[in-house]
């Protein structure tokens, strides 16, 4: 029998409890990533998701727990050292700079190749990968203005923006919310080849059809709180979670 090695964690999320202010938001949430995994955090509006990516890179000034990003605990520093350390975010509001080009917003996020723990290389990203990626963007063309595209290329580009800094593991802000229909298609379409390209992703979904079309385990938070936590499959099934967490 050939014997394989479990694939390492990526990421480790232990008691992490985080507040806006007085205002008590994450309870004791944990969950973890392995390598080459595509994992959902799911729940409805204001179920704490966008709270917990922010815990996550650092963004928010009152949070406790351990997070460790390959066994590194990252829990006390900086969102730039967390970003510089390979942890990816795109956040909901996919700000990319207006007043540069597709490649110069490009540029902002490059970082230095990585490699594994083993030694050997992490995803490593160029521009030219990204446009045969993303053909919208490679259409456009490298000296359209960020200014002058829609939400859904902006979506793409700030994705892009982040895979420059050739992260471990990304971290992607409910990628269906608010674009049209055939953006939400293509940004199906980019998780799995993104996945299938070793690219490790949390995304933060309420949309199920979505999640279920792209992820292999989900967590479920409600009011800041790990609810459920399972195989795609387990979810599916489990009618129960579904009706009180999550909206099908
Ligand atoms: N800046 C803020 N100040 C105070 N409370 C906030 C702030 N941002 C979010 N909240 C509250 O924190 C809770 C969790 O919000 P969060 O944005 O993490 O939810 P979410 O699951 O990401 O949902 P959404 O899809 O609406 O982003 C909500 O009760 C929300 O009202």
């Amino acid at each position: 029998m050939i014997h394989r090695e479990p694939p390492p964690t990526l990421l480790t999320v232990e008691g992490l409890n985080a507040w806006y202010g007085a205002a008590h938001i994450l309870f004791d949430v944990g969950f973890e990533v392995k390598r080459g995994e595509v994992v959902a955090l799911m729940g409805r509006n204001g179920a704490g998701k966008s709270t917990t990516f922010k815990a996550l890179m650092g963004l928010l000034e009152r949070r406790k727990g351990t997070v460790k990003l390959m066994g590194q605990d990252i829990s006390g520093r900086s969102p730039s050292q967390i970003a510089r350390m390979g942890l990816g975010f795109v956040p909901e509001d996919r700000r990319i700079f207006t007043d540069l080009t597709i490649a110069e917003n490009l540029e902002v996020g490059r970082q230095a190749a990585r490699r594994w723990p083993d030694d050997s290389p992490a995803p490593e990203w160029t521009p030219q990968k990204l446009y045969d990626l993303f053909p919208n963007l490679k259409e456009m063309g490298p000296d359209r203005l960020g200014g002058r595209m829609s939400g859904g290329e902006q979506q793409m580009l700030t994705v892009s923006r982040t895979l420059m800094g050739n992260p471990y593991l990304v971290l992607l802000d409910e990628p269906s919310e608010g674009v049209a229909p055939v953006i939400v298609e293509q940004m199906a379409h980019m998780i799995l080849a993104l996945k299938s390209q070793g690219v490790s992703i949390l995304l933060s979904e309420q949309n199920v059809h979505f999640a279920e079309l792209v992820s292999d385990r989900a967590y479920v938070l409600e009011k800041g709180q790990i609810r459920f936590s399972g195989t795609m499959a387990e979810l599916a099934a489990n009618e129960e979670v579904r009706r009180s967490y999550l909206t099908v």
